[in-house]
């Protein structure tokens, strides 16, 4: 599966929860009031805003353009390097802090600043909130005399110890001013509308960015709990422990009382979280032809669990194609398997309808935690796909090309630049061939390392802060249809193809496609010999995918074809267009048996035709792609629909990306001036040293 696939979809589902969009579509300001689902807020005076985030620099602008002279002034507190790239021009003061996700002096002087604004104003002000993940590194204010170090290095010694999110924003809420329902009590008697952009699975608003707007519910034992289970309540500062002993509703002088009256004021909105981020990747991945659906939104845990039961999948996946009379146990093992990820509700039904002899694209969300014993650099993205690369490595499932892209949506995993990674069932022994050995950096938390080495860095996902924020992506790509060898265009070959079957040799791909001829070891119950298979060609989307009101869905009267592609093309070309991965039907239209011999009989002087309409084949290893270009100028003439056709292409054929280089320049040429020089083509395959490339 091509790197760039992958990592097409997920930017997909990264846009669909870009902020700008999000406020857009959700809130409007009319007939002097400002609208949010369906309630609206007298606008008799201008309001405030102050925000928290990671996503939050987005949501505040589109605010501020929709709320104009209404807005009076705001103090909103955004990552370290993010204004560098958006450079706002804004009356809301931004200020930058909590580099790599760490609260600083600069996040501590926002947050004070935030609250110095919403205290003191009156009943009839009005305060607008936006905040996303990231909004507890962002908002730090601890409970005096606690310091900002002090709480700094318990939350990360609980993060490093493998505490989630709900864990660490526990203890958080216990040891913060604003959090728990710290600003919503500052603000009070004000009126308070917070817009949220979650990134905790199931959207609890009382954890997202530790509630800042709601009240908390836990009267200091939970946090205590929590300290005690990964054994760091020993060695707590004296500050912290005193804090934890006293019970919130106690004055402490800094921590307000909580009294139910504070919260009449305030509304929360969840305008955006994971689950429409999963939609997105899933709708364009069905547009590419993938039969798609969201395993699910909650995944949570360990990497090294979630990666096993990742793994279990695919190998569930490998069985039920090397045996189709199992599917009700492949059915029962995956419903086993895959219960720890709460899947959504038609997951395992959904996928067992799947034809397992086409591509398959599965999502998921959620956000994992790993367990940082190394010294290493990574994030869990990065340590997820590596961890599961190693494991499909042992799993030996030699017939599947199995690909996996994590990657944090907003852009950073971890202390590291990169968004995640993408990890594949041939990544182990790829690396090996670059003396890059997986295991030993995954063992030691430097999967960053691993990967800006391995490939050179072309399997990492740098994209920079994102603007948003809503978890994790999970999109694995499963395809067990991996092309076996193609002969048929070896000019000496076809020159002695027997007469009578008019077959290519090749068409023993009739078998079912991707099926190792031998079980694997680790794959019980694997028929050595595949059933024939009357499927059609991999990677062509052949029915709709069924539709799942929250969970599965292929977009209504999707086209496999990718957006952008000129329709006239596509009509008019063979699916996929103008692409053959697969011996072609013979010249008589008699359809090809399978020949289990695929040795030449040499004697035979009647060469096979060529694949009607081929104009080159290129190999690529002991594989021969055959192709051609679009007779249409048109839909090539239409930058958008070139784009397209050639992603499409390198899909199809599943091109190395050296190969792909090579189709694009043939394609260039053949548009340029140089239709019919062939030499030149032959020199321009000779400058890529890859296989070679025939005109016919
Ligand atoms: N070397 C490492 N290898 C793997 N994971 C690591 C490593 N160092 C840190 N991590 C993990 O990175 C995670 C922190 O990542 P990050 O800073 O992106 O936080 P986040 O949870 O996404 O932040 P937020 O929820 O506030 O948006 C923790 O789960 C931590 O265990
Ligand atoms: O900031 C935080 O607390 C996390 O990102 C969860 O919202």
């Amino acid at each position: 599966m091509s790197v760039q696939v992958l990592k097409e979809i997920f930017m997909k589902s990264v846009e669909a929860v870009q902020p700008r969009n999000l406020i857009r579509k959700q809130v409007k300001v009319q007939g002097g009031h400002l609208w949010i689902h369906g309630r609206s807020y007298p606008l008799h005076k201008p309001c405030y805003l102050v925000g928290f985030g990671k996503a939050v620099l987005g949501m505040a602008l589109e605010l501020e353009e929709l709320l104009k002279d209404n807005l009076k002034m705001g103090v909103v507190t955004v990552p370290k390097g993010i204004l560098e790239k958006f450079e706002p021009r804004s009356r809301i003061k931004f200020v930058e802090g909590a580099a790599n996700n760490i609260p600083d002096e600069d996040a501590l002087a926002g947050a004070v600043e935030i609250k110095g604004l919403v205290e003191g104003l009156g009943r009839d002000d009005l305060v607008v909130v936006v905040m996303s993940g990231g909004g507890s590194a962002l908002l730090p204010l601890p409970v005096p005399p606690i310091t900002l170090k002090e709480k700094q290095d318990l939350i990360r010694e609980l993060s490093r110890k493998g505490a989630d999110i709900l864990e660490l924003n526990c203890v958080r809420k216990r040891i913060s001013v604003v959090k728990g329902g710290g600003l919503a009590e500052a603000a009070y008697p004000a009126r308070v509308i917070s817009l949220v952009l979650s990134d905790v699975v199931g959207d609890p608003l009382d954890f997202i960015a530790s509630g800042p707007t709601t009240p908390d519910s836990d009267n200091g034992d939970d946090a205590v709990a929590i300290i005690n289970k990964y054994k760091c309540y020993d060695r707590l500062p004296a500050n912290i422990k005193t804090a934890l002993g006293r019970h919130k509703s106690e004055n402490s002088g800094c921590l307000p009382a909580i009294t139910d009256g504070k919260y009449e004021n305030v509304d929360n909105f969840i305008i955006g979280n994971n689950l429409m981020a999963a939609e997105a990747a899933l709708q364009y991945a069905a547009s590419f032809g993938f039969q798609s659906a969201i395993i699910s939104t909650r995944v949570t845990g360990n990497v090294r669990a979630i990666s096993r039961i990742y793994a279990d999948l695919a190998r569930n996946m490998a069985s039920a194609i090397c045996n189709s009379s199992s599917k009700q146990a492949v059915k029962e093992s995956v419903r086993a398997s895959t219960a720890d990820l709460q899947t959504a509700p038609d997951f395992v039904d959904t996928l067992i309808d799947f034809d397992f002899g086409q591509e398959i694209c599965l999502i998921a969300a959620g956000e994992p935690t790993v367990v940082v014993n190394g010294s290493g650099r990574g994030g869990r993205n990065q340590q997820l796909a590596l961890e599961l690369s190693v494991r499909l490595n042992k799993l030996n499932i030699k017939s599947a090309d199995i690909s996996f892209l994590s990657a944090g949506t907003d852009g950073i995993d971890g202390p590291t630049d990169a968004a995640g990674a993408i990890g594949t069932s041939d990544l182990v022994n790829n690396s090996l061939d670059e003396n890059i050995k997986a295991e030993d950096y995954l063992n030691n938390n430097d999967s960053y390392a691993f990967y800006s080495s391995y490939r050179n860095g072309d399997c990492l996902i740098k994209i920079g802060h994102t603007g948003t924020n809503v978890m994790d992506i999970h999109i694995f790509t499963f395809d067990y249809t991996k092309p076996i060898p193609l002969e048929s265009l070896d000019p000496e070959f076809t020159r002695s193809r027997p007469e009578p079957t008019r077959n290519p040799p090749g068409a023993h791909t009739r078998r079912r496609p991707g099926i190792h001829p031998e079980p694997t070891q680790n794959l019980p119950g694997v028929d050595p010999s595949p059933p024939e298979s009357t499927r059609s060609r991999p990677g062509v989307h052949p029915e709709p995918t069924r539709n799942h009101p929250d969970s599965i869905r292929s977009p209504p009267g999707a086209d496999p074809s990718p957006p952008g592609v000129d329709p006239e093309f596509t009509r008019s070309q063979p699916s996929p267009p103008g692409i053959h991965t697969e011996p072609p039907r013979s010249p008589l239209g008699v359809n090809p048996e399978p020949t289990r011999n695929p040795e030449p009989t040499r004697a035979h002087p009647e060469p096979i035709r060529n694949p009607p309409g081929a104009q080159y084949v290129i190999r690529e290893g002991i594989r021969s792609v055959y192709f051609n270009f679009p007779k249409s100028e048109s839909s090539l003439r239409n930058p958008r629909g070139i784009c397209d056709y050639y992603k499409l292409q390198q899909r199809m054929l599943k091109l190395s990306d050296s190969s792909f280089q090579q189709v694009k320049v043939l394609s260039y040429l053949l548009l340029g001036q140089v239709q019919d020089d062939k030499e030149c083509l032959r020199n321009m395959v000779e400058e890529f040293g890859i296989g070679s490339a025939r005109c016919f």
